[in-house]
């Protein structure tokens, strides 16, 4: 599906969306619910990635297909180790067999876990043997991904002795395995986190509980660069969202007062506005604990005719697409100065926009979402537009809400 979008030359729009819950919660809750079936969750969130994951915790033999959810592949890969009797080939899309998965998978062989690769060393697909784990120590390099952490820490509590991990190198992305230790808290696991150190003690059962999903920050931020990208007194209204998020991408709140929005938090809203600001000419941003909102910022400065600096980008490289060689492609076709390394990105301020260009989004539904907010500035095609259902189905229909005229060719 291909998508023609424009906007009307005055921009003050006034908006309340809901966006459901945040999907990296959801597939961690899901496994926990899993593990723990007296858990209930509600706002869960309507992602494909989190379809996937609830399909894939329901099959106790066989193929089980993640499709593009990197967190479904990682997480389920810790679940069916760990679960006796069961036995699966794990898989996924096509890229989803580029993303690694070694650093994972040798710690849970290290803690005797049965899983084999079914093709190339390193990569899914994987043949998990479901076994008893007994060993409660391990370590693990850190600066790739903190999935692979996250997995083992979600089965961490449901094996026998608990866990104690040992985090080699520089660790990425830590907001997430912060969140996983306190939905892990949540529901009554003891945890401690010092140095590099994570310990998880063992918890056989858990009683009834209830937990509220928070609604996804990720999401949000195509609103915070819409507003950004709109007039003075502009206002988008977002629901269900907290002060206190478990999701580090609430950074963006911050963030974007360097764009000129304010954001207040009202009862379980965010109301993001747009107030008079003095325009700085460059920006620089350290996003090594916020790596999804990367494609966002960078394109909301590319919409205001600022320069950016954004570095702590090396696990772009291994999402849904090369997201630096991406963003440098298509950024560059509406006429960018850019230039990326394998860690950073860098946009010179000023540009024209050049109109009627037609991104292409490399299976990830980031690189829509990311740059639909230019409508706001010119006439823009998004290329495979179905792709936003990885995180947000609902994305093209609360775009809508707003004043952003789509037309299918
Ligand atoms: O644990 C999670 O829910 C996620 C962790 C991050 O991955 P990395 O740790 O690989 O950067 C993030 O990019 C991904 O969208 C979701
Ligand atoms: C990187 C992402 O997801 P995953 O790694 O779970 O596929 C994302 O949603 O931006």
């Amino acid at each position: 599906m291909k998508l023609h979008l424009s906007a009307p030359p005055s921009n003050l729009l006034k908006s309340n969306i809901e966006i459901t819950g945040s999907k990296s919660e959801s597939n961690r809750l899901l496994l926990l619910q899993a593990l723990y079936p007296n858990i209930s969750i509600d706002n869960l969130s309507n992602s494909d990635d989190a379809q996937v994951m609830q399909k894939g915790l329901q099959v106790e033999n066989g193929v089980v297909d993640i499709h593009h959810a990197g967190t479904a592949m990682r997480f389920l890969t810790g679940y069916f180790a760990s679960q006796v009797g069961k036995e699966v080939v794990l898989t996924g899309s096509k890229r989803m067999t580029e993303r690694p998965v070694k650093i994972l998978v040798e710690a849970l062989r290290s803690l005797g876990a049965d899983i084999t690769y079914e093709k190339e060393e390193g990569y899914p697909p994987i043949k998990i043997k479901g076994k008893k784990i007994t060993k409660n120590k391990v370590s693990l390099p850190a600066d790739v991904s903190s999935q692979y952490i996250s997995s083992l820490l979600l089965i961490a509590a449901s094996l026998q002795e608990g866990l104690e991990l040992e985090l080699v190198g520089k660790i990425t992305s830590i907001p997430y395995i912060k969140m996983t230790l306190a939905l892990l808290n949540g529901v009554g696991i003891r945890t401690s986190f010092e140095g590099n150190i994570i310990k998880v003690a063992p918890k056989p059962n858990i009683g009834a509980t209830n937990l509220v999903v928070e609604s996804d920050w990720s999401s949000a931020s195509y609103f915070y660069s819409i507003v950004a990208l709109c007039e003075v007194d502009t206002e988008i209204t977002l629901s269900a969202y907290k002060k206190d998020s478990l999701q580090g991408d609430s950074v963006l709140s911050e963030i974007y007062t360097q764009f000129g929005v304010e954001t207040t938090f009202e009862k379980n809203t965010i109301v993001l506005r747009k107030v008079a600001h003095q325009q700085m000419t460059t920006i620089n941003c350290e996003l090594q604990d916020a790596p999804d909102i990367a494609q966002t910022i960078a394109v909301t400065c590319f919409g205001l005719g600022i320069g950016c600096h954004l570095t702590g980008l090396h696990t772009l490289k291994i999402k849904e697409t090369d997201r630096l060689e991406a963003l440098y492609v298509e950024l560059s076709k509406l006429g960018a100065a850019i230039s990326v390394t394998d860690n950073a990105l860098t946009l010179r301020a000023g540009n024209v926009i050049k109109s009627d260009v037609a991104i292409d989004t490399y299976n990830d539904h980031r690189m829509a979402m990311a740059f639909a907010p230019l409508a706001l500035r010119t006439s823009i095609l998004i290329n495979d537009a179905e792709v936003v259902s990885k995180s947000y189905p609902d994305f093209w229909n609360d775009l809508e809400k707003l004043q952003i005229q789509i037309k299918k060719l």
